[in-house]
């Protein structure tokens, strides 16, 4: 029987660059950017879920399931994984940003055969050249130690993942899947790029 891989979409951060504007709920081409993200997912997975700390009830119109972190505060992204592993009964967690609305469509089964060929505990996507630390399948056992990480006040993702074994999934034959939109001006570049 295939896995069952459910999705958490972050969107719990502060957006301090596009103007503490919720970035998952601003307008790219006629939709909110996060609408990108979903469209690009629900057919890689069992379930979608939406992590968001603020605005709740707009993230709720798209009848996913939406929770904030378990410690607020703005911890980092590890605050929205952990709370997202501690929530998922799928056999992985396949944990993308809001803010990457070009993701591939066979992402998750990339990572998934990476990770399990290598026998790695996660798999971090990478564009040929820069890993993409937002963009990865884990293995919900790693919710154990995140809690520790966390609990010992510590944030960086890298720092995290060097303490597991992880295997990267290079997307390079795919050039835009990770464009990353945390500014006005980076979404009006590449909402014109999309309409052309
Ligand atoms: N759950 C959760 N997600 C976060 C947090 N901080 C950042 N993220 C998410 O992690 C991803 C990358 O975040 P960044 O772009 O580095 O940070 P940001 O807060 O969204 O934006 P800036 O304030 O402009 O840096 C995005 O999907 C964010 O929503 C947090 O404290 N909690």
């Amino acid at each position: 029987m295939a896995p069952q891989i459910d999705a958490v979409i972050l969107a719990g951060g502060m957006a301090r660059r596009m103007g503490g504007n919720d970035k998952g709920l601003v307008d790219l081409n006629g939709q909110a950017m996060i609408c990108h993200t979903i469209d690009k997912l629900t057919t890689q997975v069992n379930q979608i879920l939406i992590n968001a700390n603020r605005n709740q009830a707009q993230y709720e119109q798209w009848g996913y399931t939406v929770f904030s972190d378990q410690d607020s505060g703005y911890l980092g992204p590890l605050a929205g994984m952990v709370t997202a592993l501690k929530k998922t009964q799928a056999d992985y967690l396949l944990v993308v940003p809001c803010d990457c609305p070009m993701l591939p469509t066979d992402l998750a089964a990339r990572l998934l055969t990476a990770l399990e060929q290598q026998q790695a505990d996660l798999a971090v996507a990478s564009d040929g050249e820069y890993e993409q630390p937002v963009v990865l399948l884990l293995k919900p056992h790693l919710v154990t130690s995140m809690q520790a990480f966390l609990d010992a006040g510590e944030r960086k993702i890298d720092l995290w993942y060097n303490q597991h074994k992880v295997a990267v999934e290079s997307f390079a034959d795919q050039p835009n899947a990770f464009v990353n939109i945390n500014t006005p001006e980076q979404k009006h570049q590449l909402a014109k790029q999309i309409a052309k």
